[in-house]
């Protein structure tokens, strides 16, 4: 995201509100010179009619400008952080996997809320205040240097200290705060780690341990918090010790020079009246430039996210299944989750036909999911070409390849919502009669009409509502609603009782006359039912056949099927 491309879409409305913000400040400005007209007419005893009516006409536009000018800005800025949030939301939806991977949940919310709060912040209102105290400053700065150059000077002299001192000031609050949003956004992560396993730390009694390793971070946020007030505050007294010290050196060099004869009385008035509408101004100016030092640090961090990394969105169309060509093929391919990790895969070559059902076993760990990674493009392999239907699959645009393939993981998501809007997540057009024989070939038929509002009932946080079982049949219908050529099951029938599984089973052998059903199988049962079985072992292919033709040739096989094939969990995601 290009900030300064985010600023220039809404310049209209900032220029309005920046350029209202100045004619009010020409307002105030005239103001005491009107108040010197109405008392030059008491005293010469004129009619006052003229000068209060100028005077509240003058009021009465400085309080609109006033109110119009922060109408606009605080409006400009709610467009700028909607704006900000909206590319967010769109670059991390359409994140790389191994991208997004690297990130911390807490880290992307404090970003994505916090971090483009301030960044509005700084873009409009502190800027705004930074152009109009500007304009005022050099308002009065020239006044002063046409009443008296020489005293100009010396104020500037005493003023411009305390500028650098504020300007060095400025820097230091904008480290500080850096170092603060980091603290936070620690805190964030941290608390959402543990809300995401809430049941886990119970069931460890860990919630004492993490109140307090939280509350470490809680209160390191607390620490460089205040030091950011500590530094904002000292801003502040650092201009005022400034102003007095010129205040003083104007009034006694002033003086002086007024006895002689140097300069006239009335200029000095003048002067030190200017000096005092001088130093708010300026106040403001630093205490913008301070705000807008805290929210570049925000708006590096906004940057820094908005430059994730992202999958392509051009590519060729899916191409037709073609009657006799494989649907999905490897060919050599060796895949590693980093440039330095041991390869998930290596070398891996099969090809397998439009229909029927090919079971995936191996040991934890071996690559099982690794491959349907791959074929979903969730990853890309750093050697050796994917295919589907002939046609290898990173030069397919993302969305058609992957609305060709459907996807059950093992630990089948769900979303909140009611149980109708998961079903038809990957197709929200689907009709009635689609729906009933997804949830009639998931077996939810029953499940679903026990519900105290069918289709239309609330489910909680991942599915909370229904048993681990029905969230994995849901996860399939929802996966089957969407017609795909190739279904990637994921140990999908880890969770079935065996009434279920038998059920399901023949439903996938149904579904297998129809397309490719891959499946990484943790049962016996389903092995000896599929078409074919592809054994994997450390990332390699080192067998393929039937369950009797296996259990003749390969001793890994022969060792998985002894132990009824479920492997110990564990692989990474
Ligand atoms: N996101 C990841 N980052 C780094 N390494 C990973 C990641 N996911 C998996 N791995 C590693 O890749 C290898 C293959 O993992 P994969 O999940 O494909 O195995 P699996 O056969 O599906 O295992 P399981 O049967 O336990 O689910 C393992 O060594 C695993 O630790």
């Amino acid at each position: 995201m290009n900030l300064s491309a985010v600023v220039r879409r809404h310049r209209t409305l900032l220029g309005a509100g920046i350029l209202l913000g100045l004619l009010g400040t020409a307002a105030t400005l005239l103001q005491p010179l009107l108040i010197g007209d109405l008392i030059e007419a008491v005293a010469v005893d004129e009619s006052t009619t003229r000068p209060i009516l100028f005077l509240a006409g003058l009021f009465v536009a400085d309080a609109l400008l006033a109110a119009t000018h922060f109408y606009l800005i605080g409006r400009a800025g709610e467009n700028m952080v909607f704006d900000m949030r909206a590319t967010l939301t769109g670059r991390l939806l359409h994140a790389r996997i191994r991208a997004f991977h690297r990130l911390e949940h807490g880290d992307i919310f404090t970003r994505t809320l916090g971090d483009t709060s301030l960044a509005r912040v700084a873009l409009s209102s502190s800027v705004s205040q930074m152009i109009t105290s500007g304009f005022t400053v050099i308002g009065c700065v020239g006044v002063m240097l046409w009443l008296d150059w020489r005293m100009l000077l010396a104020t500037a002299g005493c003023l411009g200290a305390a500028s650098a001192i504020g300007l060095a000031l400025a820097r230091a609050v904008r480290a500080a705060a850096v170092t603060n949003r980091q603290h936070t956004s620690d805190y964030g992560s941290a608390l959402l780690r543990v809300l995401g396993a809430l049941t886990t730390v119970k069931a460890s009694r860990a919630e004492e341990r993490e109140a307090e390793r939280i509350g470490e971070l809680a209160d390191a946020a607390r620490l460089s918090g205040i030091r950011v007030t500590r530094l904002s505050a000292l801003l502040m007294p650092a201009m005022n010790v400034g102003t007095q010290v010129s205040l003083a050196v104007v009034i006694a060099w002033g003086m002086s020079r007024t006895a002689t004869g140097a300069l006239p009385i009335e200029d000095l008035t003048a002067f030190i009246m200017y000096l005092f509408y001088l130093v708010s101004p300026l106040v403001m100016l630093f205490m913008a430039l301070g705000e807008i030092q805290q929210g570049r640090a925000a708006i590096d961090r906004v940057k820094d996210l908005a430059h994730i990394e992202t999958e392509p969105t051009e590519g060729a169309p899916a191409p037709v299944p073609v009657v006799g060509a494989f649907a999905v093929e490897f060919e050599g391919v060796t895949f590693s989750y980093g440039d330095t990790a041991t390869p998930a895969l290596t070398g891996v070559s099969f090809s397998l036909p439009p229909t029927g059902v090919t079971a995936i076993v191996g040991p934890s760990g071996s690559g099982k999911t690794t491959l349907f990674q791959l074929i979903e493009r969730f990853r890309t392999p750093d050697e050796g070409t994917v295919r589907l239907s002939g046609a290898d699959i990173s030069a397919i645009r993302l969305d058609e390849l992957r609305s060709r393939i459907g996807l059950v993981e093992q630990d089948a998501p769900l979303l909140r919502g009611t149980v109708r809007e998961n079903l038809t997540y990957a197709c929200p057009d689907a009709t009635a009669a689609d729906i009933d024989e997804a949830l009639a070939a998931a077996h939810l038929t029953d499940v679903v009409s026990a519900l105290p509002d069918g289709l239309d009932t609330s489910l909680g946080e991942g599915g909370t509502g229904l048993s681990g079982g029905q969230r994995q049949r849901l996860a399939i219908a929802r996966a089957l609603l969407a017609r795909p050529d190739v279904l990637l099951l994921d140990e999908a029938t880890a969770h079935l009782d065996s009434d279920s599984e038998t059920a399901l089973r023949s439903a996938i052998a149904d579904i297998g006359t129809r397309c490719l059903v891959l499946t990484i199988a943790h049962r016996l049962s389903t092995t000896i039912g599929a078409d074919r079985i592809l054994v994997i072992e450390d990332g390699r292919l080192r067998a393929s056949g039937t369950h009797a033709e296996l259990m003749e040739s390969d001793t890994t096989y022969r060792r998985l099927a002894g132990g009824q094939l479920t492997p110990a969990r564990g692989g990474a995601r």
